[in-house]
């Protein structure tokens, strides 16, 4: 599958964030957004999955054979972790779960001890969401991702509030899901170097 970005502006009142990006984006391939703070990763990544909407042009996802995906397909194609893209704070990490395999994000049969493992992390099973730690939480919403069987994975700053030990997990996961295509917005060297293809967003002002 691929993600072809053609002309795409955003603009915020008087202020444009991007201008006229174009790219295609292949399955099998990473890709980092690169640039300054402010420069435009987050906004330009939330339209790339799809989540927002350019000011102008457009992003389509296709198949193989070039077809375009249809719009109300789009959304089940992509995972998506980023800081400002909150977790259920009020639930368990069991009710979570539940509710993500209700909603397809997440595989019918992984149950908590196995997600757990993944994310090599066993916290205390009645403890809610809003307790957990800023880099548990990240963690969590990595897993999610990660776990998550969409083929399109797009993390923005993936490795905020994560130790050095849970980098090493989530630069070891990037390896494991290589078959996705991952886009991959940050400022972090060791993030950009996981990808293939580096963009700087720089170039599209
Ligand atoms: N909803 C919004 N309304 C108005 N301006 C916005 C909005 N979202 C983003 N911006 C502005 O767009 C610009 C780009 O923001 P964005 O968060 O995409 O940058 P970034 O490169 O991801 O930054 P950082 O590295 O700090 O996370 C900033 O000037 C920001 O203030």
């Amino acid at each position: 599958m691929k993600i072809l970005a053609e002309h795409v502006e955003k603009k915020f009142r008087q202020e444009w964030v991007v201008r006229s990006f174009s790219y295609s984006f292949e399955s099998g391939q990473s890709y980092a957004l690169t640039g300054p703070n402010g420069s435009g990763k987050s906004t330009l990544l939330r339209i790339l999955a799809q989540y927002s909407l350019p000011s102008k042009g457009q992003v389509s996802f296709l198949h193989d054979n070039q077809s375009k995906i249809e719009a109300d397909q789009c959304h089940a194609l992509v995972s998506y972790a980023a800081p400002y893209v909150e977790l259920i704070e009020e639930f368990t990490l069991t009710e979570l779960l539940n509710f993500l395999v209700q909603l397809k994000a997440l595989p019918s049969q992984i149950s908590l001890s196995q997600f757990q493992d993944y994310i090599e992390l066993q916290p205390d099973k009645s403890k809610f969401i809003k307790n957990y730690s800023s880099g548990m939480r990240q963690k969590i919403k990595l897993g999610l991702a990660l776990l998550g069987e969409r083929p399109f994975l797009f993390l923005d700053e993936p490795t905020t509030n994560l130790d050095e030990k849970a980098k090493k997990w989530f630069y070891q996961k990037i390896q494991e899901n290589r078959d996705r295509l991952i886009v991959i917005a940050s400022n972090e060297e060791a993030e950009i170097t996981l990808c293939e293809k580096r963009i700087s967003i720089l170039d599209f002002k």
